[in-house]
C-alpha cells in the first residue's frame, strides 16, 4: 500500500505537549496523526566531525521512533553540515532572501556545498526508506535540492515540496548568486505547493523569464524538459480543536497567574519565534506611539509579548535580540508606575496547549511580521476566542494568512501610527463588529482547514499525471 512519506528538516517534538515553537512541525504533526505515515528528518542534535563530510558515508541508520501512527526517523548532523546548511545557506541565505530581507543575507559556496551535500545526505537515507509506490512530501527551504538527490539514485516516486515561507519576486531572489540552480532544482519535483497565489505567481515568472520555460494550464509548468505542477495549498490549523483547548485550559495556574497580575487590565498579546522577519522592533515602537497617543489607555491594558529564541547563533538573530532587550527596557523605564508594566517580554516558550487559553484572554492578538508564509499564531488566535465575545486580531497585510483573514484589522507594519491607530480601535470595538469579524474569519479557516491543506496537496501528489512521472 502507497505510505505518505514526509521529509522536512525540523522533526515535531515526539512527546506531545512539548513546546514546538514553529509552525511547520505544529502543521505536518497534526495533519499526519491522520494519515499515519513516515516522517523523515534531523533530529535537532550535532556530532562532532570525525572525517571529512564528504566522504562520510549515509552514516548510521537513522534513529526510530513511533507517535502514535506516525514512524519518526531522525538523523544527526556533524557540526560542518550544521553549520554549512542550517545556520549558513538556509538561514543566512534562504530565509533573509525569501523574507525580502536582502541586507540580511550572506553567501558563501561553502555553505551552499554544505546545504547540497546534507540534501544528498536525506536523499541516500530516504532511498533505504522509500518504497516504489509511497508519495514522498518534503516541506520547505532546506530541501530545495532533494528531490534532484532522489533522482540522481533513481527514485520515480511522485515527490512533492510544500514552500512554508513566502516566494520572492525574481529581482530579489537573482541576489542569490546560484538562483537559477535552486530554482532548476526545484523543478525536479513533480508538484510544488505555495502557501498564496502571489508566491506561486512570485516562482512562475521567475521559471518562464529566467528560465524560458512556459506557463500551461491549471497551474501546469513546462521548464527544464519537464512538467511540474504548482499550486496554491493554504495551510490552516483544526479550529475545533484548538478552541476546546483554551476551553480546557481555562483553570490552568499559569493563567490565573496572568489574571492576577492583570488586575482588570485588557490584555494585547503576540507570541512568535524571536526572528527579525516577525516585525518585533516595529510593534514595539508602534505600541510605544500608541501609548505616548492615549494617555488615557495608561494602566488600562498591557502588552505581553511571548518570544522564545530561534537560530540564536545565527548573527542577525542575535542582533535582533540585543535590540529588543533595549527597546523593551526603555518603553517600561518611559511609561512604568509602581503598579504598572506596560509591556511583559517574556524570552521563553510555551507549549501550544498552554498558549491557548492565554490567546482567549487576550482582547487583542497582535501579529505583524514583516513577511511571512502564513503565519498559524493568527489562525490559532482567532480559533481560540469565545464566539460570544471574541477578541480583535490586528494582523500584518504581508501575512500570507492575510489572503484568508481579510476580517482582521490589517495594518501595514511599516506604518507605526496605522499600527497605533489600530490598536486603539480594536480596544475599543464594539462587540456587535468583533462578532461579525470573528465569524467572517471563522468561517474562511473552517473552509481552509488543516485537513484540506493536507487532503489537497497529497490528493494531487497522487493524481499527478503519467507524463510528469514519464519524465522524471
Ligand atoms: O525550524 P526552525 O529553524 O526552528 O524554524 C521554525 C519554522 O519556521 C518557519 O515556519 C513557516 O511555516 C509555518 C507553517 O506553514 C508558516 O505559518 C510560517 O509563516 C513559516 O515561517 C519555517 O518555514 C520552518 O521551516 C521552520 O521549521
Ligand atoms: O512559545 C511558543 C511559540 C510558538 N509556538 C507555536 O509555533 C507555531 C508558530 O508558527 P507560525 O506559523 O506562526 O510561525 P513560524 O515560527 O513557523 O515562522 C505556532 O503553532 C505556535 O503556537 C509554540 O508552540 N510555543
Amino acid at each position: 500500500m502507497s505510505r505518505l512519506v514526509v521529509v522536512s528538516n525540523r522533526v515535531a517534538p515526539i512527546n506531545e505537549g512539548e513546546a514546538t515553537a514553529g509552525g511547520l512541525a505544529a502543521g505536518v504533526m497534526d495533519a499526519l496523526r491522520h494519515t499515519g505515515g513516515l516522517w523523515f528528518g534531523w533530529s535537532g542534535q550535532t556530532v562532532p566531525d570525525v572525517v571529512p563530510p564528504e566522504s562520510l558515508p549515509p552514516g548510521l541508520p537513522p534513529a526510530v521512533a513511533r507517535s502514535g501512527p506516525v514512524t519518526l526517523y531522525t538523523t544527526d548532523l556533524t557540526q560542518r553540515d550544521y553549520d554549512d546548511y542550517y545556520r549558513g545557506f538556509a538561514n543566512g541565505t534562504l530565509w533573509p532572501i525569501l523574507h525580502n530581507q536582502t541586507g540580511l543575507a550572506r553567501f558563501d559556496w561553502a555553505e551552499f556545498e554544505g546545504y547540497r551535500r546534507v540534501n544528498a545526505h536525506f536523499a541516500r537515507h530516504l532511498a533505504d526508506l522509500v518504497a516504489p509506490d509511497d508519495v514522498i512530501w518534503a516541506h520547505d527551504f532546506h530541501l530545495l535540492c532533494l528531490a534532484g538527490a532522489l533522482r540522481a539514485l533513481g527514485l520515480r516516486n511522485s515527490i512533492g515540496i510544500f514552500l512554508h515561507t513566502p516566494f520572492p519576486a525574481p529581482s530579489v531572489l537573482m541576489t542569490v548568486p546560484v538562483h537559477a540552480e535552486l530554482v532548476r532544482a526545484l523543478c525536479q519535483y513533480d508538484l510544488i505547493g505555495f502557501q498564496t497565489e502571489a508566491d506561486r505567481t512570485a516562482f512562475a515568472d521567475y521559471v518562464c523569464r529566467e528560465l524560458g520555460g512556459t506557463a500551461l494550464e491549471g497551474g501546469l509548468l513546462a521548464a527544464e524538459g519537464r512538467q511540474i505542477r504548482t499550486g496554491v495549498y493554504p495551510i490552516g490549523v483544526d479550529v475545533d480543536a484548538l478552541r476546546a483547548e483554551a476551553v480546557a485550559g481555562a483553570d490552568q495556574p499559569q493563567l490565573a497567574a496572568l489574571r492576577s497580575g492583570l488586575a482588570g487590565r485588557a490584555l494585547m498579546m503576540s507570541v512568535e519565534r524571536l526572528d527579525y522577519s516577525k516585525g518585533l522592533r516595529q510593534r514595539f515602537a508602534a505600541y510605544e506611539r500608541f501609548l505616548a497617543k492615549h494617555p488615557e489607555w495608561h494602566r488600562q491594558v498591557e502588552y505581553l509579548q511571548i518570544a522564545p529564541p530561534s537560530r540564536t547563533d545565527v548573527e542577525a538573530y542575535q542582533a535582533i535580540r540585543r535590540e529588543l532587550e533595549g527597546e523593551a527596557g526603555r518603553i517600561n523605564g518611559r511609561f512604568a508606575d509602581l503598579d504598572w508594566t506596560p509591556l511583559r517580554y517574556l524570552n521563553r516558550s510555551f507549549p501550544r496547549r498552554a498558549l491557548m487559553p492565554l490567546y482567549a484572554a487576550a482582547r487583542v492578538g497582535l501579529v505583524t511580521p514583516l513577511r511571512d508564509g502564513m503565519n498559524l499564531v493568527a489562525k490559532e488566535y482567532v480559533s481560540a476566542q469565545d464566539p460570544a465575545d471574541p477578541g480583535v486580531l490586528v494582523l500584518s497585510q504581508f501575512a500570507g494568512a492575510a489572503r484568508e483573514l481579510d476580517a482582521a484589522l490589517l495594518v501595514n507594519p511599516h506604518d507605526e501610527a496605522g499600527v497605533a491607530d489600530a490598536l486603539a480601535r480594536a480596544l475599543a470595538m464594539p462587540l456587535a463588529e468583533r462578532r461579525e469579524r470573528h465569524a467572517a474569519m471563522l468561517k474562511v479557516m473552517r473552509h481552509n482547514s488543516l485537513e484540506r491543506w493536507r487532503d489537497r496537496f497529497v490528493g494531487d501528489l497522487h493524481a499527478l499525471p503519467p507524463r510528469a512521472l514519464d519524465a522524471a
